[in-house]
Order: structure tokens, then sequence, then C-alpha cells
């Protein structure tokens, strides 16, 4: 029945051509993947058929193709560029996701992935519908000022279709892309906008400077953390797979140490006492069973172009080797369908943090699956880059950074608390306490505590699913999506 679906969906699209994502042989596309998950979920839905297939497609898509002047070996010429948005869903407005930069970009590729991104929202409780763009480039082929002009036209595209806007559609970083881009993008937008007073809402992920908020560049990474540090504490979870609870000395590989991977490494590290003993890169990776220094590390990617020789390391040439590496916990946080039918049966982990998204494929899923691993999902496991996103929104909308008129006000409060309980008690706090006790939360500080409430809280809607239903967090996650998606077309009805 399902290798039935599989090869119809295929036949209908193979004379396509350029529509197709990273194609595996035998697998179905990335799309197809996504549509595969929610056919599953929705059967223990209720739902009717109809209202289950408008939440599945995928609403519009703009394809554009525009030139841009290059010169190579002294000689000028135009080079068409190819790009890309989706716009999922529009139960929720603006939609949001990022925009990325990448080879494999194509139609296919955003619409699975604005999907996920509908999901995903609906997942975490962030009220935007689902979004993604792309173009198809491998950035590091081109200059700076290349990726600006390439940048700023694809912008004036979207604007001159009423494809993004504060109030309408906000992109944000994703593969490639950083606060460099979505700073250019707002130049752009605001350039053409200067009477929209919410202009800086029309991306996220800015540097500060630009309107950006404190804990974004993080954000994805931390709450990667945070999603595998809920599962990992539950002991029926631990001992499904014969491990301890929690993630104190666990063994963790990270693929892509880029944004998500390398905060995912930092975290996991830093605040949950684990060892990072291998990474990847596009063009290699490394590997040590007493762990790896991650910030160092970083440093000698940043300072070498590769981790490949990085000190006391094993080199793995094939950076896809790195996954049937021994270890624990295995992140991957780089492209799509990096875990499929050839590398799964290999994976030695037994807990798979979705870092990317869709990083497994339908079939490498199955596998892992049938292996007991338990798979923390990417519609919830990245979830705090976009949760964090809409923080950013919220500060651009209301134009003032989130703490600035109570950090005084609390601490002002805090110290009388503490001076009257000094007195009572006739005993003194140390200087360490009393700075621990009395200081007021700053922005960073609200949006850390922000994300890990969403973790947290999300996390246990979908095990509760999960108990119920005795299925995977996958499929309880895409359930609690629906749903909650279902409900936010029921409560209102459908106009016009
Ligand atoms: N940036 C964000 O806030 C979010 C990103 N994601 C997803 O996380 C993934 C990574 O995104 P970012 O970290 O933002 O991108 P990035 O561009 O900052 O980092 C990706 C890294 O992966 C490396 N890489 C490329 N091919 C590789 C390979 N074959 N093996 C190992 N490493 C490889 C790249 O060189 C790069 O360093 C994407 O799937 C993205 O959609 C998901 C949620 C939010
Ligand atoms: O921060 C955002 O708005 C979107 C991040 C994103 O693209 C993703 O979660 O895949």
């Amino acid at each position: 029945m399902l290798s039935n679906l599989i090869t119809l969906k295929k036949s209908t699209f193979s004379s396509l051509g350029r529509y197709f994502s990273i194609k595996l042989p035998d697998e179905p596309s990335f799309l197809e993947q996504v549509g595969l998950y929610f056919d599953q979920a929705a059967k223990y839905t209720d739902l009717p058929q109809g209202l289950l297939k408008y939440i599945k497609g995928c609403n519009v898509v703009l394809s554009v193709k525009f030139p841009i002047e290059l010169t190579r070996n002294g000689k000028s010429d135009l080079h068409v560029v190819e790009a890309f948005r989706a716009q999922h869903s529009h139960h929720k407005l603006p939609t949001k996701g990022g925009i990325r930069y990448s080879e494999d970009v194509c139609q296919n590729e955003v619409e699975a992935l604005a999907s996920l991104m509908t999901f995903k929202c609906a997942c975490v409780d962030v009220p935007f519908g689902g979004g993604k763009g792309g173009i198809k480039i491998n950035h590091r082929k081109f200059t700076e000022e290349e990726l600006q002009r390439i940048t700023r036209r694809f912008t004036v595209e979207l604007l001159q279709k009423k494809f993004i806007g504060p109030a309408i559609d906000v992109p944000a970083p994703d593969y490639g892309t950083g606060p460099r881009e979505m700073g250019w993008i707002m130049n752009t937008y605001t350039a053409y906008n200067p009477d929209d007073i919410n202009g800086h809402g029309v991306v996220t992920g800015k540097g500060i400077r630009q309107g950006g908020i404190r804990g974004r560049a993080q954000a994805t990474g931390l709450g990667l953390y945070f999603a595998v540090r809920e599962t990992m504490k539950l002991e029926k979870n631990a001992k499904s797979i014969g491990l301890s609870v929690g993630l104190k000395d666990k063994k963790v590989i990270v693929t892509g140490l880029g944004n998500v991977g390398y905060w995912a490494a930092h975290f996991f590290n830093d605040l949950g006492k684990s060892k990072v003993v291998g990474v990847s890169e596009w063009n290699g990776a490394v590997y040590n069973p007493d762990g790896l220094d991650v910030e160092a590390l970083l440093k000698y990617k940043q300072e070498h172009g590769t981790l490949l020789n990085f000190p006391g390391a094993q080199n793995i040439p094939n950076p896809e080797d790195i996954m049937s590496m021994d270890c624990d916990i295995l992140l991957p946080c780089a492209l799509e369908a990096q875990i499929n039918k050839t590398t799964a049966p290999k994976i030695k982990a037994k807990v798979i943090g979705e870092g990317a998204n869709g990083p497994c494929t339908f079939e490498g899923d199955r596998i892992l699956n049938e292996k007991g691993c338990i798979i923390v999902p990417d519609l919830y496991a990245n979830a705090g880059g976009v949760t964090v996103s809409y923080f950013e929104w919220l500060k651009n909308l209301s134009h003032v950074r989130f703490g600035r008129m109570t950090k005084k006000y609390e601490e002002n409060s805090k110290s009388i608390l503490v001076d009257k309980l000094e007195t009572k008690f006739g005993k003194k706090f140390t200087d360490r306490e009393k700075k621990l006790i009395v200081q007021g939360a700053g922005e960073e500080d609200l949006v850390n505590s922000g994300l890990e409430s969403t973790m947290v809280d999300s996390f246990k809607q979908i095990e509760e699913i999960k108990n119920t239903q005795k299925i995977s967090y996958r499929m309880a996650a895409y359930i609690l999506s629906i749903k909650k998606i279902a409900l936010s077309y029921t409560d209102v009805g459908l106009w016009p």
C-alpha cells in the first residue's frame, strides 16, 4: 500500500526535473515524505477529509528568475539566478520561515520546508503560518558584494509580488544565510517602504544593531538542547534505550558546525555536561572518543576552512561516515536526507535530535524506529529558532527592548526585600548571593526563559499524545499540530 503510494507520487513528479530536492534512489522526495507523515498522523484525528486536504497542501509558491551581472576570469556576463518562496498556510499571519542559499534549492524543497514551518509553529504555539524561501546558489562561490546584490534583488522580486512584509511574510536565516543577509533584506524593504513604522519586523534573525534580539543566534541550538533534555529526563525513555537518565557524560555527534550545530554542541557541552565526540562539515569530519573542545574546533574551522587535522582528533575524510561512529546521541544539523536507507542501518546512536529540517528520510526514520531509537522530530526539536523569531518580531512591533522598563524596577524592589530579610534574621547574604537574588531580567534572560518554557510545555503536550496513542514522538507532534491548525479554521469558519 505504502510502496504503491510512493510509486504513484514519484511518477506524478518524474517529468518535472528541477522540481525535485535532494533525491535518493527508491525514496520519496522531501515533500512526499512530509505528506506521508501528515497522512499517517491524520488517521489519528477525526477531522473531515476536505479540511485535512486543505491543511496539507501548500497554498502558494512564487518561483522567480532574475539576472545578476558577474565578472569571472576578467569577463563580465549575466548570470540567471533561480529563487523560490513558498507560503504553505495562511491560517495565521504573517507566514514565517527562513531563506536558504544552497545549490539543492528547488520548488519541492521549499514547499516541504514551508509545510514543516506550519506544523512547527502550531506545535510550539507560535502564531504564524508556515513559509520558506531559497535561492539556488552555492554561497561559497560568490563574493560578499555579489551576495548582497543577489539578496537585495530577490527582496525586490518579493516586494513586487507582495510576498514580503511585517504583516505578510517574514523571512529569517536558514542554511547558508544569517544576520548579514537579514540586514540586507530589511534595509531593502525599508528603503522601498519608508513609511512602514514596523519595517524592522520584516525579517527576524537580524543583528542586534538592526533591531534583532539577544538570544536569536543561539535559539535553535539551545531549543534543541532543551528538547533532548526533556526527552532524556524520562526514566521510561532512558530505560528503553539502555542509557541512564539525563545528558551528563552522554557521547554526542553533531553533523554541520554552522549556526544550529555549533550552538547545539556548545549547550550540550556547557549545560548538559555531555561529551561531544564527533563533528562533521561538508569537507570532512573529526572524532575523538575522549571529547572535542567545541570552542577550539569552531575557531579551527574559521581559520582553516575545514575540521580536518584538528589537533588530537581522528580525521574522517567522508563526512557521512561520522554518523556510524560510536555515540549515544546524534544531532543532524546540516541539510535534509542525511539519515537515509543507506546510512540509517549503520547508526549507533540511540537518540536522534533533529536540528536540521528533514534530516531523516521516510525510510531512514522507519529503520531507526525499528532499531528502537528515540527520534526527537524536527517540527518540535528545532522550533527554538522560530520561537525566538516570534519574540524578535514582537520586539520590533512594540519598538522597545524586552526588560528595558522592568529591569531596574525589579532590582530596586528586590534590594528592599533583601535588606528587610537581613534585618529580620540578623544575617547577611554574601555579595554573590545578593547579586544573584537582586539581578533583574534583561532581554536575553527573558528570551531564554520564554524559549525554555515553550520547549517544556510543548514537550508535555507531545508526550501526552504519545502515551495515549503509543506512537512515535514524530507522529505525536504531527497530530498535535494538525489538531491545532484545524481548530483555527473550525473556530471561525471559512470566509469569503
Ligand atoms: N538557523 C536556524 O535558526 C534554523 C535552522 N534550521 C535547519 O538547520 C539546518 C542547518 O541550518 P543552519 O545551521 O542555519 O545553517 P548554516 O549554514 O549556518 O550551517 C550548516 C552547516 O552545515 C555544513 N554542511 C554542509 N553540508 C554538510 C555535510 N554534508 N555534512 C556536514 N556538514 C555539512 C555547512 O558547511 C554549514 O557549516 C538546516 O536544515 C536548517 O533548515 C532549523 C531551524 C532553525
Ligand atoms: O526563525 C524563523 O522564522 C524560521 C526558522 C526556520 O527557518 C526554521 O525553523 O526552519
